[in-house]
């Protein structure tokens, strides 16, 4: 059974259509849950992906200064929480094991691929106000939730990337998921009302579309990494 992050979530998910398949089911992840997925292609994803953590951050941060109620700033500031002091654990920890220190995750240069999807997301937010920006942020804490919950029901007993999974699966992170999706809920009623009638519903839906794209290049290029 697929998660219930919210009715704005759900909206943009299935307008997404296709794109939101070639993300979550990406070569990428189904490897992750046979075992199957080489583990220099891993490594090369998770360097990337504690580079783009620390971007995706200062994107939430963003979203700290774009609020406009308490409640929004709460869920922003908790999320950059779970970021910095939870998610980035995992790669800390998993790269440690395999001899990577933390300096040098810090000091990774950024793919092109990676560089393309975070300044897109922290433009969005720039050009663009606080939905545009959560649109921008959504398919990457909802779509790693869905995978997360998905593959912990369907992964090989024997796949090595179990620590990665039971991350995503984890009611912690499901929690942010949830929580958020309820906030972009509120957030969208009380700027634009209805979105199956707001004239800017199409303009959100462009974001989330292109944010799900450079999700899709995301594992593409830790695939080219191997
Ligand atoms: C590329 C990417 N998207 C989403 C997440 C989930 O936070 C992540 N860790 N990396």
């Amino acid at each position: 059974m697929l998660p219930d992050y919210g009715k704005t979530f759900a909206r943009w998910r299935a307008g997404a259509a296709g794109q939101w398949h070639d993300y979550t089911r990406h070569p990428f992840v189904e490897g992750l849950g046979a075992g199957t997925l080489p583990r220099t292609a891993f490594l090369h994803y998770l360097i990337q992906d504690y580079v783009f953590l620390t971007h995706f951050s200062r994107a939430w941060s963003l979203g700290v200064v774009k609020s406009e109620t308490l409640e929004e700033m709460k869920i922003c500031a908790g999320t950059v929480n779970a970021l910095v002091n939870h998610e980035m654990q995992l790669h800390v920890k998993t790269c440690a094991a395999e001899g990577i220190d933390e300096d040098s995750l810090f000091a990774a240069t950024e793919a092109v691929e990676n560089l393309a999807y975070t300044r897109y997301v922290m433009d969005a937010g720039l050009q663009g106000d606080f939905l545009d920006l959560m649109a921008a942020l959504a398919p990457c804490v909802m779509g790693y939730g869905e995978i997360g919950v998905r593959l912990k029901g369907s992964k090989s007993s024997d796949t090595p990337y179990a620590d990665w999974i039971a991350t995503y699966a984890d009611p912690e992170y499901q929690a942010v998921c949830t929580s958020v999706g309820a906030m972009i809920d509120t957030a969208v009623a009380r700027r634009i009302g209805d979105l199956a009638h707001a004239p800017r519903a199409s303009g959100l839906q462009d974001r989330f579309n292109m944010a799900t794209k450079l999700e899709v290049g995301f594992w593409q290029m830790g695939l080219n990494g191997q």
